[in-house]
Formats: structure tokens, C-alpha cells, sequence
């Protein structure tokens, strides 16, 4: 059962949140994907926020760009934990993005990463992390993953040269 979804403003977005698609799909998370925005499709973000907790969603990953009301929209709509990924745009950085998603009035939080590739992929890990409280393979898969990140660190020290 998927208990992942992850959705973007744009397809435009998808460079980025292919991050947070690949992280998932190595951790064996099952998730869904769909382009929903709130600016263009207002009433199918409505339904989607409002119905995922009954398809079985239990994390939700919102990337959007620029004017980035999505997640913050989502969250509004859902009791879920709704992680946002601000999406680097051309003309302000990403700057736009991140202030859009994470400065949400008190009572309806995003939990906001970093602007852009690095943010997806931590996105995912959050989700794994949140799921893997009630997961004990989850939480092994979690260990697993810092050792061989912590070995890669050690190992790149002879990379020096
Ligand atoms: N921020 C939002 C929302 C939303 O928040 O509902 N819908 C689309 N967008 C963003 O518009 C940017 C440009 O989209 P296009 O490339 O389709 O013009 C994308 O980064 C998308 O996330």
C-alpha cells in the first residue's frame, strides 16, 4: 500500500522531487506521484488533501516553486504530516519558494526543507523517519543508510590527493 504521496505544482518540478522519488524507491517505500496545484487546480487539491488520509496516506511531500502555496494549502486541507520542498526557480534562486512554504501561520505547519535537490532527498528521508516509527525493517533500512553515508565520508578522505 502507498503510504507516500508526493505531489508537485508542475511537471516543471520534477527534476527536483525525482530526488525524493529516488530516495524513496531505495529505501522500498511505495509511493504515488501527481502534478496537483493549488493555483491551477484548486478544487482536485482540495479533494486530494482532503482524502488522503482515508487512501492510506500517511506522509505528504509538496514541492512547488515561487509563489509556493501548495503545501502550505495541503496542509490546511489534512491532519497528515505534509513536508514541503521549495523548488529553486531561475528568477529569485528559490528564495521565493522557501519563504512561501515555510513561514505558515501558527496551527497549520509544513515541516520545510532546503531549497532545491538536496532538500527532496532529505524530504524522503524525513518520511522514512516518520514512517519508521511504526516500521522496525524501516528503522533498520534508516541505520543502514547512515553507516554506508558515514563510510562513504570516511572513504573520500583518500580521495585528498
Ligand atoms: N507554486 C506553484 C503552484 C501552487 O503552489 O499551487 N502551482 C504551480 N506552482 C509552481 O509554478 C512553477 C512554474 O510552473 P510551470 O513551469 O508549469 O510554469 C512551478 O515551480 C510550480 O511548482
Amino acid at each position: 500500500m502507498e503510504k507516500v504521496a508526493l505531489v508537485m505544482g508542475s511537471k516543471s518540478d520534477w527534476e527536483t522531487m525525482k530526488n525524493a522519488a529516488d530516495q524513496l524507491t531505495d529505501f522500498g517505500i511505495a509511493f504515488n506521484k501527481q502534478v496537483i496545484s493549488a493555483h491551477r487546480m484548486p478544487d482536485e487539491m482540495f479533494d486530494f488533501a482532503k482524502n488522503a488520509r482515508g487512501k492510506g496516506i500517511q506522509v505528504i511531500i509538496a514541492g512547488a516553486g515561487g509563489a509556493a502555496h501548495l503545501p502550505g494549502m495541503i496542509a490546511a486541507k489534512t491532519t497528515l504530516p505534509v513536508i514541503g520542498v521549495p523548488v529553486k526557480t531561475r528568477t529569485l534562486n528559490g528564495v521565493d519558494s522557501l519563504l512561501s512554504i515555510v513561514q505558515m501561520p501558527g496551527g497549520v505547519p509544513v515541516a520545510t526543507v532546503a531549497i532545491g535537490a538536496a532538500g527532496a532527498k532529505n524530504a524522503a528521508i524525513l518520511a522514512a523517519e516518520i514512517l519508521s516509527l511504526q516500521d522496525e525493517h524501516l528503522q533498520q533500512v534508516l541505520v543502514d543508510f547512515r553507516e554506508k553515508q558515514a563510510q562513504a565520508s570516511r572513504e573520500s578522505s583518500d580521495q585528498l590527493v
